[in-house]
């Protein structure tokens, strides 16, 4: 055997660094995990501290924290001078309980419910199964609303996901010209908190299940917004949607299968008053784009994570809001891998 074959710039070049990179991506993931469990950038917010006082403070064992800090230093997410360790400018956006843009509820469900679940893709693929732990059989939302930590865990991880979006989302439509918004599935009413905040003059209701009432009740009184945005407690796929000149529905249409997608669609339409639209918003899979790739690994995450879910083509949702009778289609990207489709209904000329 040839021994300079061996050699770093052979291996990488026959692509064996990229392979085991990928083969052990959940290592880096654990890097940032593990500092959230610990409380590290929680410790950090309040100033910079060496490895001995973050042992200390923490509780770490001697044997790993250097190597840990530095490690966390190396991926970006810590930086070291002077004074110790402090978290990176992301880091105290993002990780810092309390933070605006704090991400731990969505952090928390990748690491105790998605990364056990990721372990068993293999039997998903094999059985077409859900391998959540958190709930079992069809009805996920009965089983995760019925628990009080659970609904908490879930109402945070799906506002976590959503809110980057949202100043986006007050600027990517003509909202000055409408009068009414409705959203499905619009949880504890975040989304629309944020749009209303931006366009004062919108009349708001969330339509989502009655088991999430309370926690809409507590989170406007939190921002301040109570009476401003109506709940409507309802079951989207068999009670009435009431009327509005714009319908919304975001991070919600993948949960379901293709089947329900569209009579969830036909339902919307009578709903859109005569010149008014309908938003959709989802990480939809757009091939050749350059979020193709995550909104695929998405899609693999719903399948594991909910019972029917799974993300869906933006040509086939154009497509289908077209049969069913929207007039015009438009769509754009809305930051974050998501895509935003407005299909507008013909304005009523009859009168
Ligand atoms: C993934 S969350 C998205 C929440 C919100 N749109 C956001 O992006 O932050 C899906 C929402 O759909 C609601 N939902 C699920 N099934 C529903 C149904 N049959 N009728 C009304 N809402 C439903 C859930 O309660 C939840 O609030």
């Amino acid at each position: 055997m040839n021994a300079a074959r061996n050699t770093a710039q052979d291996t990488a070049d026959d692509g064996t660094t990229a392979l085991l990179e990928t083969a052990t991506a959940f290592q880096r993931a654990q890097l940032l995990l593990a500092g959230l469990d610990l409380g590290l950038f929680d410790l950090l917010a309040e100033g910079p501290a060496d490895a001995a006082t973050v042992r200390d403070r923490l509780g770490l064992h001697p044997r790993g924290t250097d190597d840990y800090l530095a490690a966390l230093t190396e991926t970006g997410l810590l930086e070291h001078g002077p004074g110790g360790y402090r978290n990176s400018p992301a880091a105290g956006r993002h990780l810092v309980r309390d933070a605006p843009a704090y991400l731990g509820g969505f952090l928390r469900a990748a690491d105790q419910v998605m990364y056990p679940a990721w372990g068993r893709l293999a039997t998903a693929l094999r059985t077409g199964e859900p391998q959540a732990a958190t709930y079992s059989g069809n009805d996920m939302f009965g089983q995760l609303y019925g628990d009080d930590d659970k609904r908490s865990a879930f109402v945070r991880m799906a506002e976590d996901a959503s809110r980057p979006l949202v100043p986006a989302l007050t600027r990517a439509f003509d909202w000055e010209n409408r009068s009414s918004v409705l959203e499905l599935g619009g949880c504890r009413g975040n989304v629309l908190a944020g749009l209303v905040a931006a366009h004062p003059h919108l009349t708001a209701t969330v339509l989502d299940l009655p088991a999430l009432r309370e926690e809409f009740d507590t989170h406007m009184k939190a921002l301040g917004t109570t009476g401003r945005i109506t709940f409507h407690g309802a079951d989207f796929f068999t009670d009435p949607l009431p009327p509005a000149d714009v319908v919304m529905i975001g991070h919600c249409l993948v949960d379901w299968t293709d089947e329900q997608r569209r009579a969830l669609v036909r339902a919307v339409h009578p709903a859109v008053r005569p010149g008014g639209a309908f938003l959709v918003w989802d990480p939809m899979i757009v091939p050749g784009a350059e979020s193709c790739l995550r909104n695929l690994i998405r899609s693999l995450n719903l399948q594991l994570m909910t019972p029917h879910g799974t993300n869906y083509r933006l040509d086939d949702l154009v497509r289908l809001l077209r049969t069913t009778g929207f007039a015009d289609v438009r769509h754009r990207p809305l930051g974050q891998d998501v895509t935003l489709v407005a299909a507008y209904k013909t304005p009523d000329t009859a009168a």
